[in-house]
């Protein structure tokens, strides 16, 4: 064993007077050093050892490049973190965008070994923008980079395409805004509402865009249906009240198949019917050509439609028409918007590590959570309008991206970073408390924003202090705390929140998710997995029109013949589902739509269920 492991070594002995449990003794290539914030504790592999191990795992064959052994604890010495902060603080000047890595405590080492994979990384990032089918489980294109930079685009007709689509959606939201576009009947005289129906990708991006960005008072207030539910789909569309007849419905699907986008629509068609409203001439449609949504809107004479393209995902949309259609109609300057993604875009191709704030970031995740997801991301956003931003939205980006099965070799790794947040100082009032002293299972990443206010809205609560500062304050103090007790943390900083930097955050987490996933060497811009759980929703829906039918016919005997669990299984010819099927009867039952003849379904075994009316019709269909 190496010198300093011995558990009855004075740099190891536990702070409480606790029993501590001998160390294992450790296989040579898997050293744990401790990373307890003990004054005492020294490096503990020395050197040599280091280089052998870094020769050996150079040889490994893993997911990723295993990190070097952390060498002791966490940089404590306030000079050295200075140095550190100074030596490795990323700025990029003309966004006013800075990125901290220095309380991230990855070792010159590991940058060194990780060095080739980077290099490796640019590459693929390169071709990806050139073109290549960097999707190639869905055999894709994978181009949001071009949205905000069409010249980028691999041919002319993605080019044309891309210019051609921005004009049309700034031409369709300054006649919608000036009124020139305007709904048949409305006592305004204009659109005043925009109603967004869609879901995931075609939802979160316009979702956290309209809290960054939109003015206090936009020219269309902006409200969303992102999902199947009754009662929310009631409540949105009862917040609409009147204004149902100057509401501009943007129906969002890229598929133009996604279940509860569709339902969301139908609801809506339903609510424009019983309002005497014609649908089609307040709806728009933004999805691929072709599509079902996209033919309905073209069948049914909908007000305009807006293409979405297969080489864009639903959760990198923003600079697609998806997000800058409902931008645009809320006076956000969404050219401003790409020009920022577009700076940042420009930064995130160098292939110097140190001047590539994507590659920085890739880098940390990496550290952090040993290229395997050992280690969630929580991300907290020091700014209430970026809220969305950096917990749904970003949600969606990394996990989605990264939460895969299998790697580009088909190796089984079941790789991903959790992200989770809210934002500062509120979440201290929440669960800091675990981050500070629990279960060590995380990496944070603070969002910082200088500007508090507008010039000249300052206002001291008290001599000297105002609520920005408390906030700063709580910003700095929750990173060293956590610090303090080596909890690792990476700080974005931006001047304000502005069009500019929003578009620059979205471009730069965009790059640090490709740039990591090819770190991990995983298609990071397919989603297998959620079609896994719309194919069994659909089984469920499935079995539920069986027990509907089984029911209705035992409800259609003189006299009503009420069924067990057990007769609708069988009858279903279904009994290894019955525990789906109670589930159903169950909440058919909560709905009235069937009537419990005997029991309760607290015993599920004393149940006894029939409909509420026979429907001859169903009986023959
Ligand atoms: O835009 P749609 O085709 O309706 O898809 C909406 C969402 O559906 C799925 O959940 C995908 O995993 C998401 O990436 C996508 O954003």
């Amino acid at each position: 064993s190496l010198p300093g492991l011995c558990p009855s070594s004075p740099s190891l002995k536990p702070k409480h007077n606790r029993i501590s449990k001998p160390i294992p003794s450790l296989p040579k290539h898997s050293l744990a050093f401790s990373t307890q914030s003990n004054p005492n504790s020294k490096p503990v592999a020395t050197q040599s050892v280091a280089r052998e191990i870094s020769a050996d795992l150079s040889k490994m064959n893993n997911v990723g490049v295993l990190k070097t052994a952390k060498q002791g604890g966490l940089e404590k010495d306030p000079k050295a973190l200075w140095r550190r902060y100074v030596d490795w603080l990323y700025q990029h000047k003309e966004l006013g965008l800075y990125l901290d890595v220095s309380r991230i405590g990855f070792s010159d080492e590991f940058v060194a070994e990780m060095e080739p994979r980077f290099q490796a990384a640019f590459k693929t990032m390169e071709e990806l923008e050139k073109g290549a089918i960097a999707n190639p489980d869905e055999g894709r294109m994978v181009g949001h980079y071009w949205l905000r930079n069409a010249k980028l685009a691999p041919n002319s007709f993605l080019r044309i395409q891309i210019e051609k689509t921005l004009d049309a959606v700034c031409k369709f939201a300054d006649d919608v805004i000036s009124g020139k576009i305007k709904p048949p009947t409305s006592p305004e005289g204009r659109f005043t509402q925009i109603l967004s129906v869609g879901i995931g990708g075609s939802a979160l991006g316009p979702q956290f865009v309209a809290e960054a960005l939109a003015p206090d008072n936009p020219p269309l207030k902006l409200s969303f249906i992102d999902n199947t539910d009754p009662a929310g789909i009631d409540h949105q569309i009862a917040q609409l009240g009147s204004e149902l007849a100057s509401t501009l419905v943007i129906v969002i699907s890229k598929s133009g198949g996604t279940p509860e986008t569709r339902n969301g629509l139908l609801e809506v068609q339903k609510a424009f019917c019983e309002a005497g409203l014609d649908f089609s001439k307040q709806g728009v449609a933004i999805t691929q050509e072709n599509s079902l949504l996209d033919n309905t809107a073209k069948i049914e004479g909908w007000v305009a439609r807006f293409p979405m393209f297969d080489w864009v995902g639903g959760r990198t949309s923003e600079m697609s028409a998806v997000g800058l259609l409902p931008a645009a109609l809320q006076g956000i300057d969404i050219r401003e918007m790409l020009v920022g993604a577009t700076m940042m875009d420009d930064a995130t191709r160098s292939t110097v590590l140190r001047n590539n704030p994507a590659a920085l970031l890739g880098l940390c995740w990496y550290w952090a959570s040993d290229g395997v997801g050992s280690k969630d991301m929580v991300v907290l956003p020091y700014k209430d309008s970026l809220l969305l931003l950096f917990s749904r939205y970003l949600q969606q980006l990394v996990m989605e991206s990264l939460g895969k099965e299998f790697d580009l070799d088909g190796n089984r790794v079941n790789q991903g970073i959790s992200v989770y947040g809210n934002k500062g100082s509120t979440d201290q009032h929440a669960y800091i408390q675990q981050l500070r002293e629990g279960v060590h299972n995380f990496f944070v990443t603070f969002i910082e924003v200088l500007r508090d206010r507008p010039p000249g809205h300052d206002w001291e609560l008290e001599p000297g202090v105002t609520c920005g500062d408390y906030l700063f304050g709580m910003l700095q103090g929750t990173r060293s705390a956590l610090y303090a007790n080596d909890r690792e943390s990476i700080t974005v900083t931006v001047q304000e929140v502005t069009t500019r930097t929003v578009g620059a955050l979205i471009a730069l987490y965009e790059r640090a998710v490709g740039i990591y996933a090819a770190l991990i060497n995983i298609n990071a811009y397919h989603q297998p997995g959620v079609e896994a759980g719309k194919k069994a929703a659909g089984e469920v829906l499935a079995l539920q029109k069986r027990v509907l039918a089984v029911l209705n016919e035992a409800s259609c005997k003189e006299p009503v013949e009420p069924l067990t669990l057990e007769e609708v299984a069988d009858r279903c010819h279904a009994p290894g589902d019955i525990e789906m099927i109670y589930k159903i009867i169950e909440h058919m039952a909560a709905n009235d739509r069937a009537l419990i003849a005997e029991g309760s379904c607290g015993s599920p075994h004393s149940l006894k269920v029939f409909l509420g009316e026979c429907n001859v019709d169903e009986l023959y269909a």
